[in-house]
């Protein structure tokens, strides 16, 4: 599928002095889901807000579905629904009105058969006649996507979706996301939850200080960066470490356990050696198990490597 979303040497410096963004260059294909992860302050929201039209850019350029968001931005704003960090909703207002004046505000004509599509998918429709004031928080973080939904946009940014929310709640986020993808629908997220991106997003970009330190498919990178650890338990304890195991790397961490760090893109891991030199000395192995660093893991050394 082709791009939807284009930027190209995009910066902002605030009033302040703070440069918030440095030459920021990404293309975002129709379709995809990609969350930028970053430390408070990275630039996310800058970058977010620029597209939607909020801030104004000191450098470089954003086009959406090829219209360019300053020139054409009316044309821009209408591919982008928003739904942002802060709940601020209307709280006397009924939810089925507030989707409703939402798309108006866009210009679009009423269409309550498309409202009722998309309150019955994110779980409203039961609620759409109760005043906003009167919904639990998930039930409220619903209620902005669905206005951000409601003149039926291309794209659709979360701004942290599930801050503050508990685990049940960020799991109900995570299949409503799921469901829009399968409506084809490009979603940008930004997070902090890490579990968030690697569970959800096809392509993981990591920005921090202003600058997109890089953009990768979520499994390349975890295969890139992960390395994995094998845990073996021993049958009978060891008083200690055969030399060559020792030369290789291998640890013996307690008497009954030896663990061993692979890095899972050589060619070899060594875990097939590992396993027959143990056999060989009759050494017995009861259990084997693995290890993958988290995405958090890959994250903190990215950002590390690049403060070094
Ligand atoms: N309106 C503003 N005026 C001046 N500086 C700002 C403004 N908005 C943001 N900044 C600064 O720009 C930098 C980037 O902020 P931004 O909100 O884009 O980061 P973020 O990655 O979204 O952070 P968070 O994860 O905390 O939401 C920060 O140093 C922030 O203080």
């Amino acid at each position: 599928m082709g791009a939807i979303i284009e930027i190209d040497h995009l910066s902002k410096q605030y009033g302040s002095g703070t440069k918030a963004l440095d030459d920021v260059s990404l293309t975002i294909d129709e379709g995809e889901i990609i969350a930028l992860l970053g430390p408070n302050g990275a630039g996310k929201t800058t970058m977010i807000s620029i597209i939607c039209g909020l801030v104004v850019p000191t450098g470089g350029t954003v086009r959406v579905g090829g219209h360019d968001i300053r020139t054409d931005w009316r044309a821009a704003r209408k591919l982008i629904g928003l739904v942002p960090q802060e709940i601020a909703l209307e709280p006397f207002e009924k939810v089925i009105n507030c989707v409703r004046f939402t798309r108006g505000l866009y210009g679009m004509p009423p269409d309550d058969a498309y409202i009722e599509r998309i309150l019955r998918a994110l779980a409203l429709w039961d609620k759409r006649d109760a005043a906003t004031r009167e919904l639990s928080g998930g039930m409220k973080r619903r209620v902005l996507i669905a206005k951000a939904l409601s003149h039926q946009p291309k794209v659709l940014f979360l701004d942290e979706p599930t801050a503050g929310v508990d685990v049940a709640l960020r799991r109900e986020m995570w299949q409503v996301v799921g469901d829009l993808r399968r409506e084809g629908v490009t979603i940008i997220l930004t997070t902090h939850y890490l579990e968030e991106a690697e569970e959800m997003a096809d392509r993981v970009g990591v920005i921090a200080k202003g600058q997109l330190l890089l953009v990768r498919p979520t499994a390349e990178l975890m295969g890139e960066f992960g390395k994995k650890t094998l845990n073996i338990e021993l049958d009978a304890p060891l008083e200690a470490i055969p030399d060559d195991l020792a030369d290789r790397g291998v640890v013996l961490t307690d008497g009954r356990h030896l663990r061993y760090d692979y890095d899972t893109r050589a060619e070899r891991t060594g875990i097939a050696r590992l396993l027959g030199d143990l056999a060989s000395r009759g050494i017995t192995v009861r259990d084997v198990s693995t290890r993958q660093s988290s995405l958090e893991e890959v994250f903190l050394s990215l950002v590390s490597e690049d403060a070094a």
